[in-house]
């Protein structure tokens, strides 16, 4: 995502910063920043906040200066308003009746936050510019910059309204992560996205920032405060296809939240010039207003969101089933040069829905249980588990064919296991806490882990049930097809 360099380090390495009153920046601005909410993650957390970066996730004061802020600021009359929520703590309200097929929101282009807003210091963003830092990083920083001018910046009131903990992912801890989520492959990729977010603010310190402290002080641009404007990036930003996938925060519209039910997103609209959403169904005043993040599994939405939809709520979830290939195949290293040149690996994540598997996931269970007597066929198994390629993925091999799923089927057994083990023992733990903060903190993660675990695990057990009854029937058929070959054998006897 980022093309700055990624330099992995560990979540126990990062520097918090202290509690500092500081003069900052040639305006003699004083900022004072502490970070007691983004080392929360550590259980370390002992300062206190005396800048508003953000508020509680469901305070509803903050929400209403911005409401006043925005209409004060060009935002026209809506027919929703911010309010506390069932789903997602606060959301956005019909206040009046909504009709299906209606255009929502006329948000304005002056008041969206995008990598051409104008910087309270203007200095700090030429020099982001000239070292040409991509979108994401470029707005990360915007966001500390802005953040740390408070009432100065003119998105003070937005920022006052943001989470001041966005609950990503990102905000795990390694040993959290390891601890709750070691069934799931979303756990890689939430350290990947980790190190990522560490290996950007790395190179930026190395490359702007160690260069220009007094516009880029290490005791507002450090990795913690990254973590927290990574995280409302991660869970506010929206891409904007009618403006070439430009990626923007929009104020107001980042209030709705999300349903697995509905198929509409925000985009801008050309012929009334601002950003809007079309509703795909009618609300009545009170009913709260949705929008969709995207055709997103349960783990993605809580890798970047920080929740997890009720069970089977989400037609488009999905599981990430590992595979392997066997290192006692005389065919291995034969086998390894080939997925490799496909841009696959010998161990290899295939996403599983509820209705069934990938062809790539056959055709990787094809190569991976085939004997070497069927080498010539090694490359277009290969390459068809690949998603790089267009070549025709269907492909049978009616021979191996009960061999491969039996392959899955394994794998998803061996999988199943690992979710059973976590979902039972997921009662016993966390019995170590020693205050009523961290309580409370841990039992929400594991909570989020639990409902995680067995949504994957549902469609795995649908999976070995699917793979299970079709080995079944094909072992039935063989058995027949052979009984009728005795049969005829002895009357031609
Ligand atoms: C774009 S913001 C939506 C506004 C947000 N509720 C707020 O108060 O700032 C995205 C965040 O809202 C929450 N959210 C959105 N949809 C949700 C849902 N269906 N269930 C639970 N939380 C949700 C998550 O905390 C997510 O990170």
């Amino acid at each position: 995502m980022y093309s700055t360099t990624l330099i992995p380090a560990s979540s126990s390495g990062l520097a918090f910063a202290s509690p500092i009153q500081r003069t900052h920046r040639k305006q003699h601005h004083h900022v004072r920043w502490h970070c007691s909410s983004l080392s929360a993650a550590s259980g370390t957390a002992t300062q206190v906040s005396t800048v508003p970066w953000g508020c509680d996730s469901d305070s509803l004061e903050n929400a209403s200066a911005l409401q006043k802020w925005l209409s004060e600021s060009g935002l026209p009359p809506q027919k929703m308003s911010i309010q506390r929520v069932e789903v997602g703590k606060r959301g956005l309200v019909a206040s009046k009746n909504i009709r299906k097929g209606e255009k929502l929101l006329f948000v304005p282009p002056t008041l969206v936050i995008t990598e051409d807003s104008e910087w309270t210091c203007p200095e700090a963003g030429a020099i982001l510019k000239k070292n040409s830092v991509p979108d994401w990083p470029l707005l990360a920083t915007y966001l500390i910059s802005e953040a740390s001018f408070m009432k100065s910046s003119r998105w003070s009131n937005y920022i006052s309204a943001l989470p001041r903990q966005p609950y990503s992912l990102l905000y795990w801890s390694q040993a959290e992560l390891d601890r709750y989520l070691e069934a799931s492959q979303i756990r890689e990729r939430a350290v990947d996205r980790i190190n990522n977010v560490i290996g950007t603010y790395n190179d930026l310190r190395l490359r702007i920032f160690s260069k220009h402290p007094d516009l880029f002080p290490e005791e507002l641009f450090n990795i913690e405060s990254f973590k927290w404007s990574f995280g409302i990036l991660f869970s506010r930003l929206v891409r904007l296809p009618s403006m070439d996938g430009r990626v923007a925060l929009v104020p107001w519209a980042d209030m709705l939240n999300h349903s697995c039910e509905v198929d509409t997103f925000l985009d801008y609209d050309n012929l009334s010039k601002g950003i809007v959403f079309t509703t795909d169904r009618p609300y009545q005043p009170g009913e709260q207003v949705f929008i969709s993040y995207g055709k997103k599994s349960n783990g993605e939405l809580l890798l970047s969101y920080g929740f997890v939809p009720r069970e089977g709520a989400n037609p488009c979830d999905s599981v990430e089933l590992s595979v392997s290939l066997k290192k006692s195949d005389k065919s291995y290293k034969e086998k390894l040069e080939l997925l490799k040149k496909y841009g696959l690996s010998g161990s290899q994540c295939f996403p599983i829905q509820i209705t069934g598997w990938p062809l790539e996931l056959m055709a990787y269970a094809y190569l991976a249980v085939s004997p070497s007597s069927m080498r010539a066929q090694f490359e277009e198994m290969a390459a068809a588990a690949s998603n790089k390629t267009t070549i025709k993925k269907d492909s049978r091999y009616p021979e191996i064919e009960e061999q491969a799923l039996q392959f899955i089927l394994d794998s998803c057994e061996s999988s199943i296991s690992k979710y059973n083990n976590f979902l039972q023992a997921s009662g016993s733990l966390d019995l170590d806490v020693t205050s009523p903060k961290q309580l409370n903190r841990r039992l929400f993660l594991k909570q989020l882990a639990v409902d995680l675990c067995t949504s994957e695990r549902r469609i795995l057990f649908r999976t070995q049930y699917i793979l299970r009854r079709r080995l079944r029937d094909m072992r039935a058929g063989e058995l027949r097809a052979l009984k009728i070959f005795d049969g005829l054998r002895n009357l031609f006897q």
